[in-house]
């Protein structure tokens, strides 16, 4: 949210000051922000070209002190000259005031300001807030009881399964060895989530029983830099995020550090490399033995029956067909609360994005495959592209910036109704890849996306003509339609192709919902045809 630039006088600390600009960071710049304000980060504010560009090449601050990932807050360019600037939540709460010492833009060419942030409200925004506590309070709970003990931060965005229990375990008992009485190290699990989205953050927090009696849990947001993907059960971190989440876990009091990332984390060395403030152990590796029936380290297992955990991917399938995951990978409450979180697909939220020129078929497949997710058993809601012109857009036109707009609103609708385990159905022309791909990520927060191209040449298109635009185009009646004098983008991560050219509309559909039943999303057969014992 932007609003004028105005200057005034330098406020008073924590207050608000009416005649400022105000501005509501992205998902980055908030997770930044809350760390900055809740003392997890050893920073005043967001920082210079300077300072970025000296953590950037060298891993430390101007003053030398080692910082892997620079602090930046990008701003629209309107907003590039202002002095003061008040900072707010997405729903446009105030946060914090910021004072700019600096505008700078990165190489990336992106308008950014540095500055001091003062705290003018505590942030109420966010999933699991009351699992937020800042570093001091965190701190402050422990000195009422002091144990003088190890405290062994877990820092994870997936869940714990019997091989992290295992080591966390472990490593707790081993550093309670090193450190004289023998008695364990307490553990702090920091679950990393987004602020909007729980993510996994509910999976890893029903392991609670099973960690070790002294196990607290704190939810916070590391922010995701480019190097995290970000899976669905949770991402593959990279060293300087590793090392981001150990100065958060030292501000909480942790003396130790176990990244939970699975397999392909960053090795132990890349990530003391980044010099974090407190030992990041390299557990031992643990395996299943499959005929002791249990995890042990795996030099106490014989290669011939040690077996892995399950993979993401294997994970994923288990969960996308209903069925439950094995008790020998991980305990029944976990996989309990990632079989609510991920339900079968049959119960997913599944959005189906038709993309195609007028006249390819979207509209007619889009019917069809209706009318048959509706005779499976499901609900379904059509998106069709003229009918959210006239319903949502009206008053757009075809312009690129109007195009984009049409397209982002129907992936906000598709994804709320997803959002609640339903399924949609959308076809506009869509010709840009930037909008479909936001249409994915906006839909993938909550549940499935599948992207049908509806292939059909432009000539065959064109020869249909079945509202005469084409006609008109060609005559220059109707400016920047697609396919004749507007680009038509085509999709290189589609789902399924279909070029109707010389197919009958039944077999399209019939594709399409054949794909859908393949990839587990309808049942095989759906009622009335297993009645009649006939095939769709
Ligand atoms: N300039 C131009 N370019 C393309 N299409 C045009 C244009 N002007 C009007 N129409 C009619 O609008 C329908 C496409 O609207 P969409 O909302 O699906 O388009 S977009 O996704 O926003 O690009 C499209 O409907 P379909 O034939 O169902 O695709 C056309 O009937
Ligand atoms: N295999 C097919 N699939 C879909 N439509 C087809 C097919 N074969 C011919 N058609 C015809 O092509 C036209 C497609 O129009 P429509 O579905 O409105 O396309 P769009 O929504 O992409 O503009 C319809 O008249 C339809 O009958």
């Amino acid at each position: 949210m932007v609003s004028a630039n105005r200057r005034g006088s330098a406020p008073e600390p924590g207050v608000e000051r009416s005649d400022a600009p105000v501005f509501a960071p992205g998902p980055d710049g908030l997770a930044h922000l809350e760390l900055i304000l809740n003392g997890a980060y050893p920073l005043p504010g967001f920082m210079t070209g300077d300072e970025a560009e000296t953590v950037e090449k060298e891993g430390r601050l101007p003053d030398g002190r080692p910082w892997p990932v620079p602090v930046t807050l990008e701003v629209p360019a309107e907003l590039s000259g202002v002095e003061h600037l008040i900072l707010t939540d997405p729903e446009g709460a105030p946060l914090a005031g910021l004072e700019a010492s600096e505008h700078w833009r990165g190489a990336d060419g992106r308008h950014r300001l540095a500055g001091a942030v003062t705290l003018l409200r505590p942030p109420t925004y966010g999933v699991l807030r009351e699992l937020r506590p800042s570093p001091s309070e965190v701190r402050a709970q422990r000195e009422l009881e002091p144990s003088g003990r190890p405290l062994l931060a877990v820092v994870t965005d997936r869940p714990l399964h019997h091989r992290a229990l295992h080591q966390i375990r472990a490593e707790a008992d081993a550093l309670g060895r090193v450190h004289g009485d023998g008695v364990r190290a307490e553990v702090l699990v920091i679950v990393d989530t987004g602020l909007e989205d729980e993510g996994m953050a509910t999976a890893v927090l029903a392991a609670e029983p099973l960690l070790p009696a002294r196990t607290s849990f704190v939810v916070c947001t590391l922010p995701r830099s480019a190097d995290r993907s970000r899976g669905v059960l949770g991402g593959v971190w990279g060293a300087r995020e590793v090392a981001l989440a150990a100065h958060v876990a030292a501000a909480y009091g942790a003396t130790h550090m176990l990244s939970v990332t699975g397999g392909d984390g960053p090795d132990v060395e890349r990530v003391m490399a980044q010099r974090p403030p407190l030992t990041v152990l390299d557990p031992e590796p643990w395996r299943y033995s499959s005929v002791e029936g249990l995890w042990l380290p795996l030099t106490r297992v014989d290669p011939g029956e040690a077996r892995s955990e399950l993979t993401d991917e294997q994970v994923e399938a288990e969960l996308a067909h209903g069925r439950e995951l094995p008790s020998w990978f991980t305990p029944a409450r976990v996989g309990a609360e990632l079989a609510r979180l991920r339900p079968a697909r049959t119960r997913r939220g599944l959005t189906v994005l038709f993309t195609g020129l007028s006249g390819s078929g979207k509209s007619t497949i889009a019917r069809g495959v209706c009318d048959g997710i509706r005779r499976s058993g499901r609900s379904v809601t059509l998106l069709d592209g003229d009918v959210v012109r006239r319903m949502l857009s009206s008053e757009l036109t075809f312009s690129r910036e109007h195009r984009e707009l049409n397209i982002r609103r129907i992936g906000y609708v598709a994804s709320e109704v997803t959002r609640h385990g339903g399924v949609t159905v959308c076809a506009p022309i869509a010709p840009y890849d930037r909008g479909r791909a936001e249409v994915r990520a906006m839909v993938e927060e909550f549940g499935d996306f599948f992207l049908v191209h509806v292939a059909t040449p432009l000539e065959v298109c064109e020869t249909r003509d079945r509202k005469g635009l084409y006609a008109k185009a060609r005559a220059g009646l109707i400016p920047a339609f697609t396919g004749i004098s507007d680009p038509y983008e085509e999709p290189g991560d589609a789902d399924l192709v279909v070029d109707t050219e010389g197919m009958d509309p039944a077999e399209s559909v019939a594709r399409v919902m054949a794909a859908l039943r393949g990839g587990g999303w309808l049942p095989e057969h759906d009622g009335r045809s297993a009645r009649a014992g006939e095939e769709e």
